[in-house]
């Protein structure tokens, strides 16, 4: 029993729930899963706790897990200025539905610093009151006028360091090589490979 709660072993009669209500979020971890764990997707908007990125999958997960009655996975991704000490953070996506790509540049016009990083934290829970694994990933970049197609949030104004292409810019494979939602899903996958979860899905319905 303590093995099962500690995930070693333990038997999943059904396959993870991505869950999310971002098409674009979830392209990317298709492609960046693969064939690696076992999901499924729902697209369900949940509702996003105010805090520390950590605690906003967490409870994203929980309220998830709730509604699948099975294991989740969900994501949450904060876009943090170091100059603002931070922020806006989990706040981006209210940041960038009301003052765009513009906007979001001239929160930094009195700074000299446009250091920036891209934060995904996803959340993993087995199941309904079960507590959540959470997995962060940080890419560090600098933020700069609006560069390349504008299909994926703030990736035209997200410039990683040691490139001299926007995250928009570069090519789909290669933001997925190094972008904050890969390096945290290296370590979902390495969570899943090390708790040694098995799949044991009923084909026949
Ligand atoms: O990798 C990315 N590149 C650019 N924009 C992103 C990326 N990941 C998330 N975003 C955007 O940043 C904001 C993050 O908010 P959140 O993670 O709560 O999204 P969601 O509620 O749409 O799933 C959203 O506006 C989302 O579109
Ligand atoms: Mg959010």
């Amino acid at each position: 029993m303590a093995a099962a709660a500690r995930g070693q072993g333990f038997v999943l009669s059904r396959p993870v729930t991505f869950v999310t209500g971002n098409a674009k979020k979830l392209e990317e971890v298709k492609a960046i899963l693969g064939q690696s764990i076992p999901f499924q997707s729902l697209k369900l908007d949940l509702p996003e706790l105010q805090g520390e990125p950590e605690d906003i999958s967490k409870e994203k997960a929980r309220l998830a897990a709730i509604q699948v009655n099975g294991p989740v996975l969900v994501e949450d991704t904060c876009l943090c200025f170091n100059a603002l000490k931070g922020l806006p953070g989990p706040y981006i996506k209210w940041f960038l539905q009301k003052i765009g790509h513009e906007g979001l540049n001239n929160l930094l016009m009195a700074y000299e610093d446009k250091s920036a990083y891209a934060l995904c934290g996803f959340a993993f829970a087995l199941g309904p009151n079960i507590e959540p694994i959470t997995f962060l990933g940080k890419t560090p970049g600098k933020i700069v006028p609006a560069r390349g197609p504008n299909d994926f949030g703030w990736d035209p104004i997200f410039q990683p360091n040691g490139y001299d292409q926007t995250y928009a810019e570069m090519a789909k494979e290669e933001k997925n090589k190094i972008s904050h939602r890969s390096k945290a899903l290296a370590m979902v996958k390495s969570h899943f490979a090390e708790a040694g979860y098995t799949f044991q899905m009923d084909t026949s319905t």
